[in-house]
């Protein structure tokens, strides 16, 4: 079978859509797949009129997904307790579809507490159309949800939504931003009085980590379109994730995160533990050194070990088997390099992402150890709300799952970019030094958006 360029496989869905009468299944979610050869995604995102708009794009690239619409779209933006939750879960679970069927979204950092607009707590959807590069193949993707409406009221809206989508145009260059203010949340005079209290023995001794963490508000005369930045991100950092979310087009939340919470194939899971951090080096000499300091370094190896012993005992009650024997690694970024554990698992069959996300989510690499208290006071102390920074941000279905945690992080809104970074504060921590940290880890992304 020749592959169509994209137009030529969009009128074919439509055809086949206005053939599709009577369709044996009738509820839950229909899929139609044309295979296409796709434009460069950020770019056909970009230009697309319809909202929300989603990005994916894993850190192993084998895939990458531009998603517009929307034909399921679950919103939780009042409180939420895991009951609900689950039960949502399981109705969704329960719903007859393929195992190609994708439900893209994200929780927040912490779902007991007040999030974004528009994206609330938690929110999962199920795009109108999408476009799927895995591996070399490309395919569009038509969703129908036969459980909102009858068929036909679906076809006419997939028939629409595809008569709406626009050519992809090559983005644009990025331009510098022109910050007028910088605010940070907290700043470094409060900063310091945190650390110092996180640190002290008293505090300690009962939650021997906290991952503390600032927004920075740069006020911005106009706000950049968020997949040019993005696209620019993906460039620095191409072995991250990208993702990103729009789910109007006052407000965009994007991300270039190397951290990944896990991905589960069938019962296979793998996650890591990635804390501990340094810069890059200016040679090849330097930067090995550097890496070989942080490997030695008692603060850092402390601050990963946090996680991954966290990590295994979450897994142990719901896994057959945890192999966690992986050695300490180096990640590289652009501009930082960190300590990485690769942790794997083989899941009982029963456990559900669900379970995973409720486990494993905030792990101490973004929250703390233990998990209830260091939850506590990053609630009551570091004065802003961390909406979906730090949240997991991924895509659920039967057979394959992967979430991000959201760090590197910007919520773009009308006026304003709004960047978060955090860093583990245990004993051993400096507050200069864990200052230093944020800014290291805002580098690539300020050198992005502001001209120096
Ligand atoms: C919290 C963040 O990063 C986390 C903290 C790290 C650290 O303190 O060394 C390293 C990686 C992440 O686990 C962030 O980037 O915002
Ligand atoms: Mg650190």
């Amino acid at each position: 079978m020749s592959v169509l360029p994209l137009s030529k496989a969009v009128s074919s869905l439509s055809d086949r859509l206005s053939q599709l009468f009577d369709h044996s299944q009738t509820a839950g979610i229909l899929q139609l797949v044309e295979e296409v050869s796709l434009p460069p995604l950020m770019s056909w995102l970009a230009a697309q009129q319809q909202f929300p708009k989603i990005y994916w794009q894993g850190r192993d690239r084998y895939e990458e997904v531009a998603g517009v619409g929307s034909c399921l779209d679950l919103q939780f933006a009042e409180a939420v307790d895991d009951e609900k939750l689950l039960q949502f879960y399981q109705q969704q679970r329960s719903l007859p579809r393929t195992a190609d069927v994708r439900f893209y979204g994200g929780v927040a950092f912490d779902r007991r507490l007040e999030s974004w607009p528009e994206f609330g707590r938690a929110r999962f959807l199920v795009p109108r159309i999408e476009l799927r590069r895995c591996e070399d193949k490309g395919l569009l993707i038509v969703n129908l949800n036969l459980s909102a409406q009858p068929l036909s009221e679906q076809i006419s809206s997939a028939q629409e939504a595809l008569a709406a989508l626009q050519a992809a145009q090559p983005l644009p260059p990025p331009i510098k931003t022109d910050v007028q203010t910088r605010v940070d949340i907290p700043d470094f005079a409060r900063w310091s009085e945190l650390v110092t209290e996180v640190t002290s023995p008293n505090f300690n001794r009962d939650t021997p980590k906290v991952v503390l963490s600032r927004q920075t508000k740069l006020q911005v005369a106009q706000t950049p379109d968020p997949w040019t930045v993005l696209a620019c991100w993906q460039g620095r950092n191409p072995t991250s994730f990208q993702f990103g979310f729009q789910f109007s087009p006052e407000r965009s939340f994007i991300s270039c995160t190397p951290e990944r919470l896990y991905r589960r194939q069938l019962n296979e899971l793998v996650t890591e533990a990635l804390a501990g951090t340094t810069v890059r080096g200016l040679t090849e000499e330097e930067d090995e050194q550097l890496a070989q300091q942080l490997l030695d370094d008692h603060k850092n190896s402390h601050e990963n070990q946090f996680v991954g012993t966290h990590i295994e005992s979450e897994l142990r009650p719901l896994s057959a088997q945890v192999f966690a024997d992986e050695p300490l690694k180096i990640f590289k970024l652009n501009h930082i390099q960190h300590l990485h554990r690769v942790i794997k698992a083989r899941l009982r069959t029963e456990v559900s992402d669900f379970q995973l996300l409720q486990a494993l989510h905030p792990t101490p690499a973004v929250g703390g150890f233990p998990k209830a208290s260091a939850l506590q006071y990053i609630a009551s102390h570091e004065g802003y709300t961390r909406g979906w920074y730090a949240g997991a941000c991924g895509f659920l279905s039967s057979q394959l799952s992967e979430f991000a945690v959201a760090i590197r992080s910007a919520l773009l809104e009308p006026g304003c970019i709004n960047l978060y970074a955090g860093a583990g504060i245990l004993t051993g921590s400096d507050p200069v030094l864990e200052w230093q940290e944020l800014e290291n880890k805002l580098a690539t992304i300020m050198s992005i958006l502001v001209d120096f």
